[in-house]
């Protein structure tokens, strides 16, 4: 049997500039931008020299300690798909589990065997390597011709910048199993088809490693990259089918090839630009506070206060589809004369003017005292023209929209460096340092990478 050849593919990080909470109710839309902080999948064929050919996979995080994931696969009974075992690498150890993986592998391997014929899965090693920007540990690049950081520390004591690495690991990663195993005429990523697929697919094995199903705004910027975003109907991922059940396999072939045309997603990409001598700077704030429950508790007051809410809801949805038409205007359009940016400054102020009232209306810190002192004294820098608390909010990120110029950059370093909200607030949290990531947008999704390019990272 020819060996399939290796194969690799990134998908993009993402920030989410407007529509937190909205994109939720399919009436509301999301800007979303990609980020140029990756996840990379490379995968190979493993060499075995014997003749005898175990079903195995190998998944490696190279850059961290301990993070080997061997899996066994077997096609189950009554068309229940391929099912997914993973193996203990000796008797005395623990069980390290990523279920990210493990559940992409078996919804990806599932998918695949409702194509191709099981015995022509051979078994591979996959190995995963992160932007240095998903993470704020220390870490150092092993050699200078790699762009990727080793950390010694065990992937579980990785501390994120949020910037959605199981969306962009479960999109590359399936990609990668897919363009791997599927011949080119099944599955090609430069195919509009094949990219519906890959979202459909990484949505679904997205929701079910998480436990829940979200608006899925995080997988659809990883597979399309920056873009306006409406949600699927919640019913398609709540009612899909479970693997290992009878005709999971058919069921998902359905599902994700969307036979029965039930998935409702709109990806605008055209809709949201970034205007040529503009773009995003991210902030990471330390800070010992975490905040779960944000979403559950914004959704019960809404439900509590439905015409209040829908007002401010109604008001950001325009605020939003605003910012989105200004910058993609400033993109297209020749400026007028004057501050071409004043129009984009008063969006960006008044719809954080509204994310405010929806937190202390719902008593929910989206942008809290401490994030408005920051992202105030942030915009007064000439060349800032505003910032929000992305996504759900809270206390550990902010986004700007810059000029992009070396000295804005100095300044912001120079004010961030400096920042400290040492007196508690009324809400007993203090924000520590401020860290600027070393990122920016980028408005490409998922791409097809060299496999050579990771060599020095790969186990032979
Ligand atoms: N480099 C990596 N290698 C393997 N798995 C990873 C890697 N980075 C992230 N993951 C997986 O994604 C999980 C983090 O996902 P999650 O808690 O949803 O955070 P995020 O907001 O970054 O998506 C980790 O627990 C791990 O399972
Ligand atoms: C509240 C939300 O609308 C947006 C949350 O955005 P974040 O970027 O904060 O999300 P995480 O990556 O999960 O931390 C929930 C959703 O859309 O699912």
């Amino acid at each position: 049997m020819t060996p399939l050849s290796p194969k690799a593919v990134s998908a993009p990080g993402k920030v989410f500039l407007a529509g937190g909470y909205l994109v939720l109710d399919r009436n509301y839309t999301a800007l979303v931008f990609g980020l140029d902080a990756r996840i990379h999948v490379c995968i190979e064929p493993i060499q075995t020299n014997s003749g005898v050919t175990l079903s195995e996979i190998i998944v490696r995080s190279p850059q961290f300690k301990e993070a080997t994931w061997e899996y066994g696969y077997r096609l189950t009974e009554q068309d229940g798909g391929i099912g997914v075992t993973q193996l203990r690498a000796s008797h005395d150890l623990p069980l390290n589990r990523n279920p990210f993986i493990q559940t992409s592998l078996t919804y990806a391997l599932t998918y695949i065997s409702s194509h191709v014929p099981h015995h022509l899965i051979q078994p591979s090693q996959i190995s995963i390597l992160a932007s240095s920007s998903y993470y704020s540990n220390h870490g150092h690049p092993p050699s200078p011709t790699t762009p990727f950081h080793a950390y010694d520390v065990p992937l579980h004591h990785a501390h994120k910048t949020g910037l959605g690495s199981s969306a962009a690991l479960v999109t590359s990663f399936t990609a990668a199993l897919l363009s791997h195993y599927l011949p080119k005429s099944i599955f090609d990523l430069s195919s509009d088809s094949s990219l519906r697929i890959l979202h459909n697919l990484a949505q679904a094995s997205h929701c079910a490693a998480q436990g829940k199903v979200g608006s899925g705004f995080d997988i659809a910027s990883a597979v399309y990259g920056s873009c306006l975003y409406r949600r699927f109907s919640p019913s398609i991922l709540s009612s899909a089918p479970d693997p290992g059940t009878p005709q999971f396999a058919t069921k998902l072939k359905v599902l994700v090839e969307d036979s029965e045309h039930v998935w409702d997603t709109e990806i605008q990409k055209s809709a949201i630009k970034m205007p040529a001598g503009l773009r995003l700077v991210m902030c990471d704030v330390d800070c010992g506070s975490e905040t779960p429950g944000m979403v559950k508790q914004v959704l019960a007051w809404r439900k509590e206060n439905m015409e209040e809410a829908d007002e401010i809801w109604k008001a950001l949805q325009r605020g939003n589809e605003e910012l989105a038409r200004e910058l993609t205007r400033l993109a297209t359009e020749d400026a007028g004369p004057g501050d071409k940016y004043a129009k984009l400054r008063e969006i960006i102020k008044a719809n954080r003017g509204l994310i405010r009232k929806m937190s202390v209306a719902s008593k929910v810190p989206i942008e809290p005292p401490q994030q408005t002192a920051l992202l105030d004294a942030c915009s007064n820098i000439p060349g800032v023209i505003g910032g929000v608390v992305p996504g759900a909010g809270g206390y550990d990120a902010i986004v700007l929209l810059v000029e992009d110029k070396q000295s804005v950059h100095i300044e912001l370093k120079k004010l961030t460096a400096g920042w400290k909200v040492d007196a508690a607030s009324d809400d007993g949290v203090k924000i520590g340092r401020v860290g600027i990531l070393g990122i920016r947008e980028d408005m490409v999704g998922v791409r097809v990478q060299d496999p050579a390019d990771y060599k020095e990272w790969i186990a032979a």
